[in-house]
């Protein structure tokens, strides 16, 4: 399947000089939906995650469908002030602009085996800064998964040494 051909670009979005990758045209395709997902879980399978860690909020979408089809946990990092139980925060920097994600305190326990997913890596920064919450928690990152990646920007050079799964590059 064409997934590029599903994914549409955007210029000079959320600010001028961004081309956004939008993936919502990828969602609403049922067909492309349901590819996306099984060829995601396809390479995933591999790395055995207890728990699939997705980012706010376009993480949420590709996380779940992952942890679904691999039997494994869902568990949310939201910006910040969203999760209403004791959080761990870290700050981070985006391609455009700065913020700072969450993760409740007692979601993972120490040791467990987490799985980082998001819809794209740019510089790789919100990846990296939720890797360094699991970490701080104790957790074994597996690996991290991605349905595009945004190869000039060499984001994936910033991650830990597992596993960076990645479905669409450009
Ligand atoms: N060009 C982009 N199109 C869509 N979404 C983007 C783009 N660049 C960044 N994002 C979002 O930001 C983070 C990844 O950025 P990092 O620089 O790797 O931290 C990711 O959640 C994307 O949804
Ligand atoms: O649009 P979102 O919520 O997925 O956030 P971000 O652009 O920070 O990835």
């Amino acid at each position: 399947m064409d997934l590029k051909s599903l994914i549409r670009d955007i210029p000079d979005f959320p600010k001028p000089g961004i081309l956004f990758r939008d993936i919502t045209t990828l969602l609403r395709d049922a067909e492309g939906l349901r590819y996306i997902t099984d060829l995601f879980a396809e390479k995933c399978v591999d790395l055995r995650p207890e728990f699939v860690v997705g980012m706010e909020s376009r993480g949420f979408i590709f996380g779940s469908l992952l942890a679904y089809k691999l039997g494994a946990g869902f568990i949310p990092v939201r910006k910040k002030g969203k999760l209403p139980g004791a959080v761990y925060s870290i700050e981070y920097a985006l391609e455009y602009g700065k913020d700072c994600l969450e993760i409740h305190q007692d979601a993972l326990q120490a040791d467990s085996r987490v799985l980082i997913v998001d819809d794209l890596i740019a510089t790789g920064g919100t990846a990296t800064a939720t890797a360094d919450l699991i970490v701080k928690i104790g957790c074994e990152l597996v690996g991290f998964g991605f349905i595009i990646e945004l190869q000039d920007l060499q984001g994936r050079k910033n991650l830990p040494d597992v596993p960076i799964i990645s479905l669409v590059q450009y």
